[in-house]
């Protein structure tokens, strides 16, 4: 499903990143762990066709992502990728059923998918956050701005998994929560990855968080640069 070989991404000279080799197989939930600015972001932009390496191979989907275009490659991850980011990324001025809804416009077969579960956009949504723990009517209509940071990353995360996108990036989605909520998110967002087949790559600096994937790597182990760096 992912297959990653002799990727190799510098921002200036000194290579950030350097992977032989890394493979992840469809429905796996992987946890990508190492310290802040080991690259664990950089890394994901990679995946995810916003950076483009020096050199190697990203294969997503049976798609070798150097093959696509520009508009190519942002459609490729319009229709197949879910982001969580760090910064959540809302957009201030839609509602927050509007932010989560917003992959349907740039995604029809999310769109579509999404209409088949549900009948309509609005509904899917408001699935998702329910599952979430957020199904406050009053809520739903609410400009984004006005909402807790435990309740953005909620919005953020139902946002990803509308459409059933088959990969899921998660970047330090739990940061702002506090214990509970974040095992709470966690198996929420495990329970609709696992019952759509969804494959996710979580990444995180927080080692406590680990035992909860079924696979994971600490992207110092795998990353020649960081190794080098040991010797
Ligand atoms: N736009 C950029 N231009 C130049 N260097 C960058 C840029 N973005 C990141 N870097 C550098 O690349 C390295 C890896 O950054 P990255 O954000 O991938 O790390 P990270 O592991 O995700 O860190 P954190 O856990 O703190 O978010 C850092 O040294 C950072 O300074």
């Amino acid at each position: 499903m992912i297959n990653l070989s002799n990727l190799r991404f510098a921002w200036q000279k000194e290579a950030i990143i350097d992977i032989s080799s890394l493979n992840v197989k469809k429905g796996q939930h992987l946890f990508i762990q190492g310290p802040s600015g080991s690259g664990k972001s950089t890394l994901l932009n990679l995946l995810g066709g916003v950076l483009t390496p020096q050199s190697g191979d990203i294969e997503i989907l049976g798609q070798q992502l150097d093959e696509l275009s520009a508009s190519q490659k942002d459609s490729f991850r319009a229709n197949h990728i879910g982001f969580i980011f760090q910064q959540f990324n809302l957009i201030p001025y839609l509602s927050v059923i509007d932010n989560i809804t917003l992959p349907c416009t740039f995604s029809a077969p999310r769109k579509a998918k999404a209409l088949k579960r549900s009948g309509s956009l609005e509904k899917e949504a408001t699935r998702l956050l329910a599952a979430l723990g957020l199904d406050d009517a009053d809520l739903l209509k609410r400009s984004v701005n006005e909402l807790s940071v435990g309740q953005q990353q909620r919005v953020a995360a139902a946002r990803a998994m509308l459409g059933s996108p088959e990969i899921i990036i998660a970047d330090e989605p739990t940061s702002a929560l506090d214990n509970d909520h974040r095992q709470a998110f966690i198996k929420i967002l495990f329970e609709e990855c696992q019952k759509e087949e969804i494959t996710l790559i979580f990444v995180s600096h927080d080692s406590t968080l680990k035992d909860n994937f079924t696979h994971q790597v600490n992207l110092q182990d795998i990353n020649q640069v960081a190794i080098k760096e040991t010797l």
